[in-house]
């Protein structure tokens, strides 16, 4: 049976500067655990707008979001934080990496910031993460010295670290050639496939887009079509 991990219920989001204008209008749908969903559509259509809304970090919106059948709504920020980093990994366009930090550490950061594990075996997790993202021999090497695609591949092995349930990416090849774009696209399938882990990913990519397996279409704030 489908199972909602994410659902957005009218939601309408407005910016003040310069003008009062609606940036994000009734936006409905509702995400199954385990599909890989791309939000596509022309650049300035509110894609990054939707995505922080969704992702909790951006809470003035009206409307109403449920993760893994929670209401958001009421929560607070710091009750938000722990939601964030417990249920949703991020992997955005430019990765983020703490650049002095090698990349082992770069991956344990979250789950050490939850606490639930003893260091010992954040590592062991962090290690097998990197194993299979295939940049196991990259781990002892400071962020900085990495090339962008294995930049990018760290980056999915910190969002995975805490198993969250949705993996939300903003333009997460937008940065990378087409080859490193295409092994991107194929991890965050895997992910999906073997873990029934959720992806969602903003793009302006059409061929990224389009082989996820359901594409939400945007324009002018409003979702015009779903395939
Ligand atoms: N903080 C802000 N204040 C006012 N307007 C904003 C703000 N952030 C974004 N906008 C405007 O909101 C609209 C949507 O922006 P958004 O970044 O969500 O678009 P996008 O579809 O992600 O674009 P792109 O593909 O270029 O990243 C644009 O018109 C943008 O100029």
């Amino acid at each position: 049976m489908d199972t909602p991990v994410l659902q957005a219920i009218n939601i309408n989001k407005y910016f003040l500067d310069p003008v009062r204008f609606r940036v994000l209008t009734d936006i409905n749908f509702s995400i199954n655990r385990g599909s890989f969903v791309s939000i596509t559509g022309k650049s300035g259509c509110g894609k990054s707008t939707l995505l922080y809304v969704l992702s909790t970090m951006d809470t003035d919106y009206e409307g109403e979001l449920l993760l893994d059948n929670e209401t958001l709504g009421k929560k607070n920020n710091a009750e938000l934080a722990i939601v964030r980093n417990q249920k949703i990994g991020f992997v955005f366009q430019f990765h983020y990496l703490i650049q002095e930090f090698n990349v082992l550490k770069n991956v344990m950061l979250p789950a050490m910031k939850l606490g639930k594990y003893a260091n010992e075996v954040i590592e062991e997790k962090a290690m097998q993460h990197l194993k299979t993202l295939g940049i196991y021999d990259q781990a002892l090497k400071n962020a900085s010295q990495l090339s962008g695609g294995q930049k990018q591949r760290v980056a999915i092995a910190r969002a995975l670290i805490n198993d969250p349930l949705i993996i939300m990416g903003d333009e997460p090849t937008g940065n990378l050639d087409k080859k490193n774009s295409d092994v991107v696209f194929e991890i965050l399938k895997d992910i999906c496939l073997q873990n029934k882990q959720t992806i969602l990913v903003v793009t302006h990519d059409p061929d990224f887009a389009k082989r996820a397996d359901r594409t939400i279409r945007m324009e002018d704030g409003k979702i015009i079509s779903e395939l």
